[in-house]
């Protein structure tokens, strides 16, 4: 298990900042929800991109229905993760339509079926929004321990696609004691 005094600590805001997202109430939610939607469009158009990944929420993470919706009816193409089947810590991205079949993930998180045929590469991605428990004016990201985004956007800057965070202003903090595999991300958008 973890012991050294950096992991203890990044465990601690982890069990913090995700109790702290947990208990926003479903009105300040849904604020939430649309005020990222709108940043997230105009952030969109802004590079033209047309394939984006998001997530969907779990855990009182920022909402991205609305946004999908969106996006779905501008005729974008959404992603989303999956677990990697034997790749253990990491992630495919699979189309994501009205119809796609979910199941949950072993972390009981919905996610398309796995079919070979609708993989994106992440070279083909132009955006990926992540999900994050805690971020800092940096762009450095705590995530939910797992590693999964961070092998995923190992050495973006010489990837096609923008690694942007979208989060809760209350999972903001002065400085996120930084891991030496953390990447910061491009950009992080908050509501
Ligand atoms: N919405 C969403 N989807 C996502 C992520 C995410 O952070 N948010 N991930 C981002 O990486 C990946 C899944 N990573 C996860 C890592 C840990 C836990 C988690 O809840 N762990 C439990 C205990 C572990 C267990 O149940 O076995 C916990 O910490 O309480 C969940 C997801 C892929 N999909
Ligand atoms: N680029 C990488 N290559 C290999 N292992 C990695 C890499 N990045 C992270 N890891 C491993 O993943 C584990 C979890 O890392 P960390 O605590 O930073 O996850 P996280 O960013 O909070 O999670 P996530 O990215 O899933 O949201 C670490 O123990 C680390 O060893």
């Amino acid at each position: 298990m973890q012991q050294n005094p950096l992991a203890i600590q990044r465990r601690n805001l982890r069990h913090l900042f995700r109790q702290r997202r947990r208990s926003l109430t479903p009105e300040q939610q849904q604020q939430a929800e649309i005020q990222i939607c709108e940043k997230a469009l105009a952030f969109i158009n802004q590079h033209q991109a047309q394939n984006i990944a998001l997530y969907l929420a779990v855990d009182g993470e920022i909402g991205t229905a609305t946004l999908i919706e969106r996006l779905w009816a501008e005729g974008k193409e959404v992603c989303l993760p999956v677990l990697h089947p034997f790749s253990l810590g990491h992630l495919l991205f699979l189309r994501y339509r009205p119809d796609s079949v979910l199941q949950a993930n072993k972390f009981n998180i919905n996610e398309p079926k796995l079919d070979i045929r609708d993989v994106i590469p992440s070279h083909k991605l132009d955006i990926i929004f992540t999900p994050l428990v805690a971020f800092d004016q940096a762009g450095n990201r705590l995530g939910m321990g797992g590693g999964f985004y961070d092998r995923t956007l190992c050495d973006w800057q010489c990837k096609s696609f923008l690694p942007i965070g979208l989060a809760h202003q209350c999972q903001q903090l002065e400085r996120l004691p930084a891991e030496s595999w953390d990447i910061p991300l491009a950009h992080i958008l908050s509501a």
